[in-house]
Protein backbone atom coordinates (compact mmCIF):
# COMPACT_ATOMS: atom_id res chain seq x y z
CA UNK A 1 0.00 0.00 0.00
CA UNK A 2 1.53 3.43 -1.10
CA UNK A 3 1.57 6.58 1.29
CA UNK A 4 -0.85 8.82 -0.32
CA UNK A 5 -0.85 12.47 0.93
CA UNK A 6 -3.61 12.89 -1.50
CA UNK A 7 -5.29 9.78 -1.65
CA UNK A 8 -8.39 9.12 -0.55
CA UNK A 9 -9.43 9.81 2.73
CA UNK A 10 -11.83 6.81 3.31
CA UNK A 11 -12.40 3.33 2.61
CA UNK A 12 -15.67 1.32 1.85
CA UNK A 13 -19.17 3.69 1.48
CA UNK A 14 -20.38 6.82 3.76
CA UNK A 15 -22.34 5.61 6.80
CA UNK A 16 -24.16 8.54 7.58
CA UNK A 17 -27.71 9.49 7.19
CA UNK A 18 -27.29 11.55 3.59
CA UNK A 19 -25.32 9.47 2.20
CA UNK A 20 -27.57 6.57 2.91
CA UNK A 21 -30.66 8.74 1.55
CA UNK A 22 -29.32 9.11 -1.77
CA UNK A 23 -28.01 5.75 -1.60
CA UNK A 24 -31.67 5.00 -2.00
CA UNK A 25 -32.66 7.52 -4.59
CA UNK A 26 -32.79 5.25 -7.32
CA UNK A 27 -33.88 7.44 -9.98
CA UNK A 28 -32.90 11.13 -10.62
CA UNK A 29 -32.85 13.78 -13.38
CA UNK A 30 -29.96 15.25 -14.86
CA UNK A 31 -30.92 19.00 -16.38
CA UNK A 32 -28.28 20.48 -19.12
CA UNK A 33 -28.70 23.93 -19.53
CA UNK A 34 -26.83 27.16 -20.48
CA UNK A 35 -26.15 29.29 -23.48
CA UNK A 36 -25.12 26.20 -25.90
CA UNK A 37 -29.43 25.96 -25.71
CA UNK A 38 -29.53 28.46 -27.84
CA UNK A 39 -27.94 27.34 -30.97
CA UNK A 40 -29.20 24.07 -29.96
CA UNK A 41 -26.38 21.88 -32.33
CA UNK A 42 -26.94 23.96 -35.16
CA UNK A 43 -25.32 27.28 -36.95
CA UNK A 44 -25.80 29.18 -39.74
CA UNK A 45 -27.74 26.50 -41.17
CA UNK A 46 -25.06 24.00 -40.18
CA UNK A 47 -25.19 21.04 -38.19
CA UNK A 48 -22.92 20.57 -35.15
CA UNK A 49 -21.93 16.65 -35.22
CA UNK A 50 -20.57 16.58 -31.74
CA UNK A 51 -22.50 17.05 -28.53
CA UNK A 52 -24.28 20.07 -28.64
CA UNK A 53 -23.01 21.47 -25.39
CA UNK A 54 -19.83 21.12 -26.98
CA UNK A 55 -21.08 23.92 -29.81
CA UNK A 56 -18.00 26.15 -28.89
CA UNK A 57 -15.35 23.86 -29.61
CA UNK A 58 -16.41 23.51 -33.15
CA UNK A 59 -15.27 25.91 -36.18
CA UNK A 60 -17.83 26.18 -37.44
CA UNK A 61 -18.74 29.17 -34.87
CA UNK A 62 -16.36 31.75 -33.86
CA UNK A 63 -15.87 31.92 -30.50
CA UNK A 64 -16.64 35.62 -30.06
CA UNK A 65 -19.77 34.87 -31.69
CA UNK A 66 -21.04 32.12 -29.30
CA UNK A 67 -19.29 33.56 -25.95
CA UNK A 68 -21.75 37.01 -27.21
CA UNK A 69 -24.61 34.63 -26.78
CA UNK A 70 -24.49 36.01 -23.50
CA UNK A 71 -26.41 38.73 -24.97
CA UNK A 72 -28.96 36.69 -26.22
CA UNK A 73 -30.14 34.77 -23.37
CA UNK A 74 -33.49 35.54 -22.32
CA UNK A 75 -35.82 32.54 -21.63
CA UNK A 76 -39.34 34.17 -21.81
CA UNK A 77 -40.39 30.24 -21.32
CA UNK A 78 -38.32 29.12 -18.46
CA UNK A 79 -40.64 27.94 -15.91
CA UNK A 80 -38.46 26.26 -12.83
CA UNK A 81 -41.77 25.52 -11.04
CA UNK A 82 -42.62 23.35 -14.27
CA UNK A 83 -39.02 22.08 -14.51
CA UNK A 84 -39.60 20.29 -10.52
CA UNK A 85 -42.92 19.18 -11.55
CA UNK A 86 -41.71 17.20 -14.86
CA UNK A 87 -39.02 15.77 -12.61
CA UNK A 88 -42.23 14.66 -9.57
CA UNK A 89 -43.82 13.07 -12.72
CA UNK A 90 -40.81 11.53 -13.63
CA UNK A 91 -40.55 10.02 -9.85
CA UNK A 92 -37.00 11.10 -9.87
CA UNK A 93 -35.87 11.70 -6.25
CA UNK A 94 -32.92 14.40 -6.83
CA UNK A 95 -31.90 16.14 -9.65
CA UNK A 96 -28.28 17.69 -10.86
CA UNK A 97 -28.39 20.91 -12.52
CA UNK A 98 -25.84 22.32 -14.10
CA UNK A 99 -24.56 25.98 -12.37
CA UNK A 100 -21.76 26.20 -15.14
CA UNK A 101 -20.96 24.35 -18.30
CA UNK A 102 -17.47 24.31 -20.12
CA UNK A 103 -18.08 27.39 -21.58
CA UNK A 104 -17.96 29.52 -18.32
CA UNK A 105 -21.46 31.12 -18.46
CA UNK A 106 -22.42 30.87 -15.17
CA UNK A 107 -26.70 30.55 -14.43
CA UNK A 108 -26.36 32.64 -10.80
CA UNK A 109 -24.94 36.25 -10.30
CA UNK A 110 -21.87 34.79 -9.45
CA UNK A 111 -19.44 37.73 -8.37
CA UNK A 112 -16.33 36.85 -9.40
CA UNK A 113 -16.86 36.94 -13.33
CA UNK A 114 -19.20 38.94 -15.47
CA UNK A 115 -20.05 36.05 -17.70
CA UNK A 116 -23.15 35.18 -15.54
CA UNK A 117 -27.46 35.53 -16.43
CA UNK A 118 -27.01 38.69 -14.59
CA UNK A 119 -25.42 40.67 -17.40
CA UNK A 120 -27.78 38.93 -19.99
CA UNK A 121 -31.43 40.04 -21.07
CA UNK A 122 -32.54 37.95 -18.42
CA UNK A 123 -30.80 39.69 -15.44
CA UNK A 124 -32.23 37.04 -12.81
CA UNK A 125 -31.06 34.65 -10.71
CA UNK A 126 -31.76 30.88 -12.70
CA UNK A 127 -30.56 28.68 -10.28
CA UNK A 128 -32.52 30.18 -6.59
CA UNK A 129 -35.75 29.77 -8.35
CA UNK A 130 -34.90 26.06 -9.88
CA UNK A 131 -33.74 24.86 -6.19
CA UNK A 132 -36.25 26.31 -4.33
CA UNK A 133 -38.97 24.72 -6.84
CA UNK A 134 -36.87 21.09 -6.53
CA UNK A 135 -36.62 21.59 -2.59
CA UNK A 136 -40.62 21.93 -3.10
CA UNK A 137 -41.08 18.87 -4.73
CA UNK A 138 -38.98 17.30 -2.19
CA UNK A 139 -36.17 16.23 -4.59
CA UNK A 140 -32.92 16.79 -3.11
CA UNK A 141 -30.53 19.17 -5.67
CA UNK A 142 -27.01 18.31 -6.61
CA UNK A 143 -24.84 21.03 -8.46
CA UNK A 144 -22.80 20.21 -11.41
CA UNK A 145 -19.90 22.47 -11.72
CA UNK A 146 -17.70 22.43 -14.70
CA UNK A 147 -13.80 23.20 -13.34
CA UNK A 148 -12.65 23.80 -17.33
CA UNK A 149 -13.95 27.44 -18.19
CA UNK A 150 -13.10 28.02 -21.56
CA UNK A 151 -14.38 31.84 -21.21
CA UNK A 152 -11.66 32.49 -17.90
CA UNK A 153 -8.61 33.91 -18.96
CA UNK A 154 -6.74 31.87 -16.61
CA UNK A 155 -7.77 28.77 -17.52
CA UNK A 156 -5.28 26.16 -19.34
CA UNK A 157 -5.30 22.69 -20.39
CA UNK A 158 -1.55 22.28 -19.34
CA UNK A 159 0.73 23.95 -16.78
CA UNK A 160 3.99 24.76 -19.67
CA UNK A 161 5.27 27.82 -18.69
CA UNK A 162 6.07 30.14 -15.60
CA UNK A 163 2.95 32.10 -17.35
CA UNK A 164 0.83 29.39 -17.52
CA UNK A 165 1.99 28.66 -13.40
CA UNK A 166 0.87 32.15 -12.53
CA UNK A 167 -2.36 32.54 -14.92
CA UNK A 168 -3.20 28.99 -13.42
CA UNK A 169 -2.99 30.25 -9.63
CA UNK A 170 -5.51 32.90 -10.53
CA UNK A 171 -7.78 30.63 -12.10
CA UNK A 172 -7.49 27.95 -8.83
CA UNK A 173 -8.73 31.17 -6.47
CA UNK A 174 -11.01 32.17 -9.49
CA UNK A 175 -12.47 28.10 -8.93
CA UNK A 176 -12.49 28.05 -4.89
CA UNK A 177 -14.12 31.29 -4.77
CA UNK A 178 -17.17 30.59 -7.10
CA UNK A 179 -17.69 26.94 -5.38
CA UNK A 180 -17.78 28.26 -1.80
CA UNK A 181 -20.15 30.85 -3.30
CA UNK A 182 -22.40 28.47 -4.47
CA UNK A 183 -22.36 26.33 -1.32
CA UNK A 184 -22.97 30.12 0.64
CA UNK A 185 -26.05 30.95 -1.37
CA UNK A 186 -27.56 27.65 -1.75
CA UNK A 187 -27.66 25.85 1.46
CA UNK A 188 -29.89 23.61 0.63
CA UNK A 189 -28.04 21.88 -1.91
CA UNK A 190 -26.70 18.23 -0.91
CA UNK A 191 -23.72 17.65 -3.62
CA UNK A 192 -21.27 18.72 -5.97
CA UNK A 193 -21.29 17.17 -9.45
CA UNK A 194 -17.46 18.03 -11.14
CA UNK A 195 -16.84 17.57 -14.69
CA UNK A 196 -14.27 19.51 -16.74
CA UNK A 197 -11.13 17.81 -14.71
CA UNK A 198 -9.48 15.80 -16.67
CA UNK A 199 -6.91 17.74 -18.27
CA UNK A 200 -3.40 18.07 -16.91
CA UNK A 201 -3.31 21.41 -15.32
CA UNK A 202 -6.16 20.34 -12.96
CA UNK A 203 -4.49 17.06 -12.69
CA UNK A 204 -1.58 18.65 -11.72
CA UNK A 205 -3.40 20.10 -8.51
CA UNK A 206 -3.47 17.40 -6.08
CA UNK A 207 -3.06 18.72 -2.99
CA UNK A 208 -4.84 22.38 -3.91
CA UNK A 209 -8.12 19.70 -4.85
CA UNK A 210 -7.85 17.92 -1.36
CA UNK A 211 -7.42 21.15 0.45
CA UNK A 212 -10.38 22.60 -0.86
CA UNK A 213 -12.60 19.40 -0.56
CA UNK A 214 -11.81 19.27 2.81
CA UNK A 215 -12.65 22.88 2.95
CA UNK A 216 -15.85 22.76 0.96
CA UNK A 217 -16.92 19.96 3.33
CA UNK A 218 -16.01 21.74 6.68
CA UNK A 219 -18.22 24.56 5.29
CA UNK A 220 -21.35 22.06 4.32
CA UNK A 221 -21.23 19.03 6.53
CA UNK A 222 -22.86 15.81 4.76
CA UNK A 223 -21.56 17.15 1.40
CA UNK A 224 -21.73 14.65 -1.43
CA UNK A 225 -18.19 15.10 -3.56
CA UNK A 226 -18.09 12.18 -6.21
CA UNK A 227 -14.66 10.70 -7.42
CA UNK A 228 -14.31 13.08 -10.32
CA UNK A 229 -13.50 16.14 -8.46
CA UNK A 230 -9.89 15.50 -7.54
CA UNK A 231 -6.89 13.46 -8.39
CA UNK A 232 -3.88 11.94 -5.90
CA UNK A 233 -0.61 13.22 -6.13
CA UNK A 234 0.42 10.27 -8.53
CA UNK A 235 -2.31 11.76 -11.06
CA UNK A 236 -4.69 9.04 -10.75
CA UNK A 237 -8.38 9.99 -10.61
CA UNK A 238 -11.65 8.05 -9.89
CA UNK A 239 -9.26 5.71 -8.09
CA UNK A 240 -6.47 6.49 -6.38
CA UNK A 241 -2.51 5.14 -6.53
CA UNK A 242 -4.11 2.46 -4.08
CA UNK A 243 -7.45 1.60 -5.81
CA UNK A 244 -9.51 3.04 -3.32
CA UNK A 245 -12.24 5.41 -4.39
CA UNK A 246 -11.88 9.21 -4.43
CA UNK A 247 -14.89 10.57 -2.82
CA UNK A 248 -18.50 9.75 -1.69
CA UNK A 249 -19.60 7.94 -4.97
CA UNK A 250 -17.68 6.67 -8.47
CA UNK A 251 -18.99 9.03 -11.30
CA UNK A 252 -17.43 6.78 -14.12
CA UNK A 253 -20.49 5.61 -15.51
CA UNK A 254 -21.00 8.36 -17.80
CA UNK A 255 -23.38 7.07 -20.50
CA UNK A 256 -22.89 3.26 -19.40
CA UNK A 257 -24.27 1.02 -16.77
CA UNK A 258 -21.85 -2.00 -15.13
CA UNK A 259 -22.69 -5.21 -15.74
CA UNK A 260 -22.09 -7.58 -13.25
CA UNK A 261 -21.52 -6.70 -9.55
CA UNK A 262 -17.88 -7.14 -9.48
CA UNK A 263 -17.65 -4.04 -11.65
CA UNK A 264 -18.89 -1.30 -9.07
CA UNK A 265 -16.03 -2.33 -6.27
CA UNK A 266 -18.45 -2.18 -3.52
CA UNK A 267 -18.45 1.21 -3.65
CA UNK A 268 -21.85 3.32 -4.30
CA UNK A 269 -22.25 4.94 -7.70
CA UNK A 270 -24.56 6.30 -10.02
CA UNK A 271 -25.02 6.09 -14.40
CA UNK A 272 -25.83 9.43 -15.77
CA UNK A 273 -27.51 8.79 -19.33
CA UNK A 274 -28.91 10.53 -22.38
CA UNK A 275 -31.70 10.23 -24.33
CA UNK A 276 -30.02 10.54 -27.80
CA UNK A 277 -26.61 8.44 -28.06
CA UNK A 278 -24.47 11.56 -26.90
CA UNK A 279 -26.58 14.83 -26.51
CA UNK A 280 -26.65 16.56 -23.29
CA UNK A 281 -27.49 19.93 -23.63
CA UNK A 282 -30.30 20.83 -26.37
CA UNK A 283 -29.98 19.87 -29.76
CA UNK A 284 -32.44 20.28 -32.79
CA UNK A 285 -32.12 17.61 -34.40
CA UNK A 286 -32.42 14.44 -32.61
CA UNK A 287 -30.44 12.34 -34.91
CA UNK A 288 -29.38 8.48 -34.28
CA UNK A 289 -31.22 5.65 -31.65
CA UNK A 290 -33.72 7.92 -29.19
CA UNK A 291 -33.85 5.70 -26.39
CA UNK A 292 -37.24 4.14 -26.07
CA UNK A 293 -39.24 4.50 -22.40
CA UNK A 294 -39.12 0.55 -21.85
CA UNK A 295 -35.10 1.07 -22.82
CA UNK A 296 -35.17 3.68 -20.13
CA UNK A 297 -36.94 1.71 -17.37
CA UNK A 298 -34.59 -1.21 -18.05
CA UNK A 299 -31.61 0.96 -17.59
CA UNK A 300 -33.27 2.10 -14.16
CA UNK A 301 -33.98 -1.07 -12.97
CA UNK A 302 -30.18 -2.13 -14.12
CA UNK A 303 -29.18 0.36 -12.20
CA UNK A 304 -30.46 -0.20 -8.83
CA UNK A 305 -30.16 -4.11 -9.10
CA UNK A 306 -26.50 -3.29 -9.14
CA UNK A 307 -26.73 -0.79 -6.10
CA UNK A 308 -26.60 2.43 -8.38
CA UNK A 309 -28.89 5.35 -9.29
CA UNK A 310 -30.28 5.61 -12.62
CA UNK A 311 -29.74 9.63 -13.42
CA UNK A 312 -31.85 10.27 -16.81
CA UNK A 313 -30.56 13.58 -19.05
CA UNK A 314 -32.75 16.69 -20.03
CA UNK A 315 -31.90 19.25 -22.02
CA UNK A 316 -33.98 22.31 -22.14
CA UNK A 317 -34.50 24.62 -25.12
CA UNK A 318 -33.22 28.18 -25.23
CA UNK A 319 -36.21 29.82 -24.42
CA UNK A 320 -36.17 27.55 -21.26
CA UNK A 321 -39.25 25.19 -21.99
CA UNK A 322 -38.87 21.03 -22.02
CA UNK A 323 -39.11 19.83 -25.25
CA UNK A 324 -42.17 17.68 -25.92
CA UNK A 325 -40.32 14.10 -26.35
CA UNK A 326 -38.67 15.29 -22.55
CA UNK A 327 -42.16 15.08 -21.37
CA UNK A 328 -43.36 12.40 -22.70
CA UNK A 329 -40.58 10.36 -21.49
CA UNK A 330 -41.23 11.95 -18.23
CA UNK A 331 -44.75 11.34 -17.96
CA UNK A 332 -44.45 7.41 -19.26
CA UNK A 333 -41.48 6.89 -16.44
CA UNK A 334 -43.97 8.46 -14.05
CA UNK A 335 -46.48 6.11 -14.75
CA UNK A 336 -44.59 2.85 -14.66
CA UNK A 337 -42.78 4.74 -11.45
CA UNK A 338 -46.60 5.57 -9.61
CA UNK A 339 -47.58 1.67 -9.53
CA UNK A 340 -43.63 -0.21 -9.53
CA UNK A 341 -41.66 2.62 -7.44
CA UNK A 342 -41.32 -0.05 -4.43
CA UNK A 343 -39.19 -2.01 -6.70
CA UNK A 344 -36.79 0.91 -7.11
CA UNK A 345 -36.85 3.26 -4.05
CA UNK A 346 -34.73 2.68 -1.10
CA UNK A 347 -33.63 -0.56 -2.60
CA UNK A 348 -30.03 -2.45 -3.21
CA UNK A 349 -27.83 -5.30 -4.54
CA UNK A 350 -30.43 -8.53 -4.00
CA UNK A 351 -27.34 -10.82 -4.06
CA UNK A 352 -28.70 -12.25 -7.03
CA UNK A 353 -27.88 -11.56 -10.46
CA UNK A 354 -29.06 -10.56 -13.69
CA UNK A 355 -31.81 -13.29 -15.13
CA UNK A 356 -33.38 -14.12 -18.77
CA UNK A 357 -36.32 -12.10 -17.60
CA UNK A 358 -34.73 -9.27 -15.81
CA UNK A 359 -33.78 -8.10 -12.69
CA UNK A 360 -33.97 -8.76 -9.23
CA UNK A 361 -33.83 -5.96 -6.20
CA UNK A 362 -33.86 -6.02 -2.36
CA UNK A 363 -35.56 -3.90 -0.44
CA UNK A 364 -32.72 -2.64 2.23
CA UNK A 365 -33.09 -3.45 5.42
CA UNK A 366 -35.97 -6.04 4.72
CA UNK A 367 -35.68 -9.68 2.64
CA UNK A 368 -37.94 -8.49 0.27
CA UNK A 369 -37.02 -9.09 -3.17
CA UNK A 370 -38.22 -7.79 -6.54
CA UNK A 371 -38.22 -9.40 -9.70
CA UNK A 372 -38.43 -6.72 -12.27
CA UNK A 373 -39.46 -8.30 -15.63
CA UNK A 374 -38.82 -7.35 -18.68
CA UNK A 375 -38.83 -10.34 -20.76
CA UNK A 376 -41.78 -13.04 -20.00
CA UNK A 377 -40.63 -16.78 -20.83
CA UNK A 378 -43.21 -18.90 -23.29
CA UNK A 379 -43.66 -21.21 -20.92
CA UNK A 380 -45.25 -17.87 -18.61
CA UNK A 381 -42.81 -19.31 -15.58
CA UNK A 382 -40.44 -17.33 -14.02
CA UNK A 383 -37.46 -19.41 -13.08
CA UNK A 384 -35.71 -18.24 -9.73
CA UNK A 385 -32.69 -19.27 -7.45
CA UNK A 386 -32.79 -18.05 -4.09
CA UNK A 387 -29.90 -17.93 -1.65
CA UNK A 388 -29.12 -20.82 0.07
CA UNK A 389 -31.34 -21.64 3.25
CA UNK A 390 -34.29 -19.47 1.92
CA UNK A 391 -37.08 -20.47 0.47
CA UNK A 392 -40.33 -18.51 -1.20
CA UNK A 393 -43.01 -17.47 1.89
CA UNK A 394 -45.42 -15.87 -0.92
CA UNK A 395 -45.01 -14.38 -4.48
CA UNK A 396 -47.34 -11.80 -6.01
CA UNK A 397 -47.73 -9.22 -8.61
CA UNK A 398 -46.53 -5.55 -7.17
CA UNK A 399 -49.94 -4.33 -9.18
CA UNK A 400 -52.15 -7.17 -7.37
CA UNK A 401 -50.76 -7.89 -4.16
CA UNK A 402 -53.71 -10.31 -3.69
CA UNK A 403 -53.47 -12.34 -5.97
CA UNK A 404 -51.07 -15.06 -5.09
CA UNK A 405 -48.71 -16.26 -7.55
CA UNK A 406 -48.45 -20.15 -7.93
CA UNK A 407 -45.15 -21.16 -6.68
CA UNK A 408 -43.71 -24.39 -7.55
CA UNK A 409 -40.38 -25.38 -6.06
CA UNK A 410 -37.90 -27.63 -8.46
CA UNK A 411 -35.20 -28.57 -6.40
CA UNK A 412 -33.42 -26.78 -3.23
CA UNK A 413 -33.32 -23.09 -3.57
CA UNK A 414 -34.76 -22.92 -7.06
CA UNK A 415 -38.30 -22.21 -8.11
CA UNK A 416 -40.99 -21.70 -10.99
CA UNK A 417 -42.81 -19.00 -10.67
CA UNK A 418 -46.41 -19.74 -12.63
CA UNK A 419 -47.41 -16.14 -14.05
CA UNK A 420 -51.42 -15.61 -15.26
CA UNK A 421 -50.80 -13.32 -17.82
CA UNK A 422 -48.46 -13.89 -20.20
CA UNK A 423 -48.86 -10.96 -22.01
CA UNK A 424 -48.12 -7.99 -19.91
CA UNK A 425 -46.53 -6.09 -22.52
CA UNK A 426 -44.50 -3.68 -21.11
CA UNK A 427 -42.29 -4.39 -17.30
CA UNK A 428 -43.90 -5.57 -14.08
CA UNK A 429 -42.73 -6.79 -10.69
CA UNK A 430 -42.92 -9.78 -8.83
CA UNK A 431 -42.29 -9.08 -5.31
CA UNK A 432 -40.83 -12.61 -3.21
CA UNK A 433 -41.63 -12.73 0.44
CA UNK A 434 -38.56 -15.37 1.54
CA UNK A 435 -38.72 -17.53 4.59
CA UNK A 436 -35.88 -18.65 6.86
CA UNK A 437 -36.11 -22.32 5.14
CA UNK A 438 -36.56 -24.65 7.76
C1 LIG B 1 -21.86 14.97 -18.13
C2 LIG B 1 -21.21 15.15 -19.49
N1 LIG B 1 -19.78 15.35 -19.41
C3 LIG B 1 -19.39 16.23 -20.51
C4 LIG B 1 -18.32 15.64 -21.28
C5 LIG B 1 -17.47 15.21 -21.86
C6 LIG B 1 -16.40 14.64 -22.61
C7 LIG B 1 -15.18 15.21 -22.58
C8 LIG B 1 -14.16 14.67 -23.33
C9 LIG B 1 -14.38 13.54 -24.09
C10 LIG B 1 -15.63 12.98 -24.09
C11 LIG B 1 -16.67 13.51 -23.34
C12 LIG B 1 -20.62 16.45 -21.32
O1 LIG B 1 -20.61 17.70 -21.98
C13 LIG B 1 -21.69 16.38 -20.23
O2 LIG B 1 -21.67 17.55 -19.43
Amino acid sequence: KLQLKHGSHRVGKRTDAVMAKWRGYGLGQFIHWGLYAIPGGEWNGKQYNGAAEWIRSWNGIPKSTYDSLIYKFNPVNFNAEEWAATAKQMGAKYVTITTKHHDGFCLWPSKYTNYTVANSPWKKDIMKPLIDAYDKQGIDVILYFSVMDWNHPGWRYDIKTKEDSIAFEGFKQFTRNQLLELLTLYPTAKGLWFDGTWDKSWVKQAAFADELETEMRKLRPGLIIGSRFRADENGKRHFDSNGVLMGDYEQGWERKIPNKIEDVHGNDWDCVMTVPENQWGYNKAWKGHIKTTNELLEMTAKCVSLGGNFVLNFGPQGDGAIRKEEKQLAAQIGDWMKTNNEAIYNCEYAGLEKQDWGYFTKKTGSDKLYMIVFNVPVSGALKVKLPANTSIGKSYLLAQPAQLLNTEEISGTEYFIHLKNTAAGKPFVVVLEPNAKK
